[in-house]
Order: C-alpha cells, then sequence, then structure tokens
C-alpha cells in the first residue's frame, strides 16, 4: 500500500474573513450564532468514540449574559478515566502503525472542515462561549487551529525525513516512535485553536491522548472533537473528558501508562501537575514528558523615540483585545516621561471610544470576562489600585456582573514600578503604565526585566536602532516571543513559534518542529551487511 515516499505540500495560513457591514460572512455567521443559541445541547465526555453520560452536570452558560444557557455539560471523574485509559491503549495498537500519511491525512481533512463547512460553526461556538468578538475568534478558532494542523503535518513529514548518515556497508535510520503509554491533554479556557492543538499534535505523531477541556470553554471544544471525528479520528485516540482539574487529572496522573503532559493554562496548576507527577515518578514505566505552557505579564518598552500614534494602537490592541485574556496581552508599559503628556491624552482618548458589551452586536471591541471567578479577580486588582497611594486609575476602572461578566477597559498609572499590577499576572482588561526619566532608560530596563518571574511575550518600540539593539540585548531573557515596534499578542503558525520561559513554561513552542519532537521516542537502527567473521583486531597480530 505505501511502496512510495509520499510528498506533503508546504501548507500556508489561512486567509481571514473580515466580517464587514454588508459582507456574506457577516450575515451568515450572525444567523449560526442565533440558531446556536436557541438550541440547549448536552456535552458529554466521548470514550472509545461513544458519548458516555455521567450522574454530575453543570450548566453551560454565555459570559456576556450568564442567564442563558447554552447547555448542560457531563463531567467525569476516577470512573470515566479508567474507562479512557484503557480504551485509548487498546486503540494505540492500530493507531502507533498506522502509516505516517494515513494519520496526517486525518488532520488535513479536519482543518478543511474547520475552515470549510463548518467555519461559522467554529466561529459562533467561541464567540458564545468566550465572548469573543468575530475577529478575536476568527483569527484563532480557525485561522490559528487550522494551522495548527496543517503546519504540524508538514514539521512532522520533515522530521520523519531526517535520517542519519550511513557509511559504506551499513544502513542507519532512525524511526520516529510514538509515546509508549498515553499523554495527558489539559487546556485552558481563552483558545479554542489551543485546545485542539494540545491533543491533535500528539495524537498526530501516533500517540493516543486523554482530552481534559476547561469546563470554561467546552462549549466550544465539543465541537472540535466532534470534528475530529468527523474527519475520520479512529475511536480511542483523543478521550474527551470534560471534568473538574482534580477529579480528572488525580487518576490520570497516577496512572502508571502516562507517558506525557501536554498542558496550556496557568502557572499555579502547572506547578501542581509537575510535582505530581514527580511523586509519582516511581510508578510510571516510562519517564512522562513534560509540556506546559503557562501564564505571562507582558510588556510593552517604549523609547523617546517611539512613533507615538503607533503606540497607542499597539497598547490598546495588546492588552485589551479579548478582553486581556491572552497569555501574551500587555500589562504593564514603560514610557518616557517627556512624550507621556502626549501619549496619555491621545491613549485615553482611544480608550473612551471602546465599546464594551455583547459580541452579538458587532460595533462592540470587547466581550465579557470568561466567569464570575475571573471577574471577582480582575475587579479585586482594580479596587487594590483605586484605594493604593502610589497608582492612580486614569482610564476605566468600572465593572458590571449583573448581565454579563463586563469589565471597562482600565488604564492604571503607578509611581512604583514594583507595583502589585506590574508583577503579577492579571488575565483581564487592565493596563499598568509606569513613567521613566528618559536619562534612566538603561536602569528602567533592567527592572522591566526583574519585575516579574514571567518571560512569555513583550514589545519594544523605538525609531534609533541603537535604543533597540540596547532594549533587545537587556530584555534577552525577558520574553520568548518578542516584538519589535508591534503589539506582543497575536503570533501565526510558522512565523513566530510561540511560548516563553522562567515561569511562563518549558517554552516548547506550540505549532513547531520542537514541540513534536517531546512526542516522539526515535529508535536508532543500525543495519550491517557483512558482519565480521573474525574476532580479532589487527593490532593483535605478530611484531
Ligand atoms: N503560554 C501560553 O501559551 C498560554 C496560552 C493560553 C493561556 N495561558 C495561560 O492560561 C491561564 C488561563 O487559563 P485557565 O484559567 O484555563 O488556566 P487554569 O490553570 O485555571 O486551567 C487550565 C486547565 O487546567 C485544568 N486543571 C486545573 N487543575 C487541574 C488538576 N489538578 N489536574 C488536571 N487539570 C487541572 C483546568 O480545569 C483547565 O482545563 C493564564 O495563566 C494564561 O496566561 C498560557
Ligand atoms: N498565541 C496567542 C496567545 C495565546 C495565549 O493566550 C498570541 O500570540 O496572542
Amino acid at each position: 500500500m505505501s511502496n512510495a515516499y509520499f510528498n506533503f505540500q508546504e501548507p500556508i495560513n489561512e486567509p481571514y474573513l473580515q466580517y464587514a457591514p454588508g459582507s456574506a460572512e457577516r450575515k451568515v455567521l450572525k444567523e449560526r450564532l442565533k440558531e446556536l443559541k436557541q438550541e440547549e445541547i448536552e456535552i458529554p465526555a466521548i470514550i472509545n468514540g461513544k458519548e458516555v453520560k455521567t450522574d454530575r452536570t453543570q450548566d453551560v452558560t454565555m459570559p456576556h449574559n450568564h442567564s442563558h444557557k447554552l447547555g448542560t455539560v457531563h463531567l467525569c471523574g476516577e470512573k470515566e478515566v479508567k474507562m479512557a485509559v484503557d480504551g485509548a491503549l487498546e486503540a494505540q495498537k492500530e493507531w502507533a502503525n498506522m502509516p505516517w500519511q494515513e494519520r496526517v491525512a486525518i488532520f488535513q481533512r479536519a482543518a478543511d472542515i474547520i475552515t470549510g463547512p463548518e467555519r461559522f460553526t467554529m466561529n459562533a461556538t467561541t464567540m458564545l462561549a468566550q465572548s469573543k468578538t468575530p475577529q478575536q475568534s476568527e483569527i484563532e478558532a480557525v485561522g490559528e487551529l487550522a494551522d495548527f494542523l496543517r503546519f504540524n503535518a508538514w514539521y512532522l513529514t520533515k522530521i520523519y525525513k531526517d535520517q542519519p548518515y550511513s557509511p559504506d556497508g551499513m544502513w542507519n535510520r532512525v524511526e520516529y516512535r510514538p509515546l509508549e503509554g498515553f499523554i495527558f491533554a489539559v487546556s485552558p479556557f481563552n483558545f479554542t485553536a489551543i485546545a485542539g492543538n494540545l491533543p491533535s499534535a500528539p495524537a498526530m505523531c501516533g500517540n493516543v491522548a486523554i482530552w481534559k477541556p476547561s469546563v470554561e470553554s467546552v462549549y466550544s471544544s465539543y465541537y472540535v472533537m466532534k470534528v475530529l471525528q468527523e474527519a475520520g479520528l479512529p475511536d480511542g485516540v483523543i478521550q474527551f473528558l470534560p471534568g473538574e482539574g482534580a477529579d480528572v487529572g488525580e487518576p490520570v496522573l497516577a496512572n502508571e501508562n502516562l507517558s506525557g503532559l501536554h498542558f496550556t493554562g496557568s502557572e499555579p496548576t502547572f506547578n501542581h501537575l509537575w510535582k505530581t507527577i514527580g511523586n509519582n515518578v516511581d510508578k510510571y514505566k516510562t519517564y512522562p514528558r513534560i509540556v506546559g505552557e503557562t501564564g505571562g505579564k507582558d510588556f510593552i518598552f517604549a523609547h523617546k523615540t517611539a512613533d507615538v500614534d503607533r503606540l497607542v494602537i499597539a497598547a490598546i490592541r495588546g492588552a485589551f483585545e479579548y478582553q486581556g485574556q491572552k497569555c501574551s496581552a500587555a500589562s504593564r508599559m514603560y514610557v518616557p516621561q517627556s512624550f507621556w503628556p502626549e501619549y496619555r491624552e491621545k491613549l485615553l482618548a482611544e480608550v473612551k471610544k471602546i465599546k464594551v458589551g455583547d459580541v452579538e452586536d458587532f460595533s462592540n471591541f470587547m466581550g465579557a470576562v470568561i466567569s464570575r471567578k475571573a471577574f471577582d479577580k480582575i475587579s479585586g486588582y482594580i479596587d487594590y489600585a483605586k484605594e493604593a497611594d502610589d497608582a492612580e486609575i486614569i482610564a476605566g476602572g468600572e465593572y458590571d456582573d449583573s448581565k454579563g461578566y463586563f469589565i471597562q477597559p482600565t488604564v492604571i498609572l503607578t509611581t512604583n514600578p514594583k507595583f502589585k499590577t506590574m508583577q503579577e499576572e492579571i488575565f483581564g482588561p487592565v493596563l499598568t503604565i509606569y513613567v521613566y526619566e528618559d536619562d534612566k532608560f538603561e536602569e528602567t530596563l533592567d527592572l522591566c526585566n526583574s519585575t516579574s518571574p514571567y518571560a512569555l511575550t513583550g514589545a519594544i518600540w523605538a525609531k534609533d536602532r541603537y535604543a533597540l539593539n540596547i532594549m533587545a540585548d537587556k530584555l534577552r531573557q525577558a520574553a520568548g516571543n518578542f516584538y519589535i515596534n508591534d503589539k506582543p499578542t497575536a503570533a501565526v503558525v510558522n512565523q513566530q513559534p510561540f511560548g516563553g520561559a522562567r515561569r511562563s513554561g518549558t517554552n516548547d513552542k506550540a505549532g513547531s518542529m520542537v514541540n513534536l519532537y517531546k512526542w516522539l521516542s526515535m529508535r536508532s537502527m543500525k543495519e550491517t551487511y557483512q558482519a565480521p567473521l573474525d574476532w580479532t583486531y589487527p593490532y593483535m597480530g605478530d611484531e
């Protein structure tokens, strides 16, 4: 069947639809939103390809209208974990031996379903479940997810092609095996694309995965799972197990067959999972691979030669798009005194224009934050700033949870470069600005480098090339994704491989070859054509 080398076409990034007034796509998306809102669905676990309902359920509601129910999710625990792990290990027997082109074709088909017939469902479910605007949804639930699937397939074929040198008389080969056991994929609420990628990347490499989606975004994750099934993913290869963290996590991590953790989420959760794996290390048949991408305290650092007008737009998009709930969102900013008065005036004038509300109203730039817990946490930071002597709120600061979890885009000005909101991840629409004396440029860069434990994204702004060089050098370890004269968000697969270091994670760059290597275990094979017939060596001869 596979007596040929198969070529795999290098993909291109999925182009985005714009949803401008009068466009056909805008009309279709609005209709799909209306249809989905009228339905109330049940979200079961999917184990061995079958829907599994449990005796514990939870309502799924919309962040921007928390009294509107989208459905009911069935929550899993130890019993479902056991079924899922047993089924996955059984499925692995065939899946791991399937020719790569058959595996890859399934994910290519999934990408085409996402960008084709289910495009508006992907967008509408993400908008409703996670309160994203059409633009924020299109770039990730469609664009980034399809890019992950297509580019990972391409990277995988390049890895498989990479083979060692063979001198005369032998043939050296490397086989890239899937890991023995199963991968635990744990996804965050904020990106449908990340949720889809976490189980798919290892599965594409021939692994089986237990996928625990976030309950906060389970609605859109469920549709991703359905797309994968429709694309032909064999039963048991990805087991979909919604549930509260520990209910699923503890029994999974205690299983001797765990071979890897593919995690994206907050730093405390990752620390807990890492420690649990550490405590269980004697149980495992193989040392689990651990990949975890976590939080950020992402910065914009402006030099006195920065372009003020463009810097205003970068701050607004970087800090407030998707309500600041991107791990990459700008949340602290360093502005030189020399242009601060002009910058302040221009920034505040633009912030005033931002509309926050229901994402079905396409004139809104921002929706709601994901949950009551997030709302309370973010508003707590705002209240803290309101009370502080060394900070003042210069824009926003209002919040209202009567209908949805709405928080106005908020700008805090502080005189304390180590102010709480300059250091901690807030994960909401809150930008804190510290104004520095122009002649303290280099020491402020040192401050920026040392203020937060995270190192995910950062942006530097200057027209002066010498200044850019100094900034890039001093902030070398401060961000895994570094932007020059741009906002620190919206990385694109195959253009800016994404991930950070320090407390932001293992920097295994989602949607890159580096990430795929984590889900492969090399077997070196040496075949000798004429093995020796004599055990002695020439040096042993008589003088
Ligand atoms: N670096 C990145 O690429 C990246 C991307 C997106 C989000 N994030 C980060 O994710 C966080 C926001 O997402 P979140 O609020 O969903 O994060 P979270 O840590 O609260 O949850 C992430 C996932 O972990 C699960 N979980 C929690 N406890 C668990 C346990 N004991 N066992 C197993 N699973 C458990 C949750 O249910 C969820 O599915 C932010 O910190 C953000 O910066 C990072
Ligand atoms: N990759 C996304 C962020 C994902 C985290 O939430 C970006 O670059 O903005």
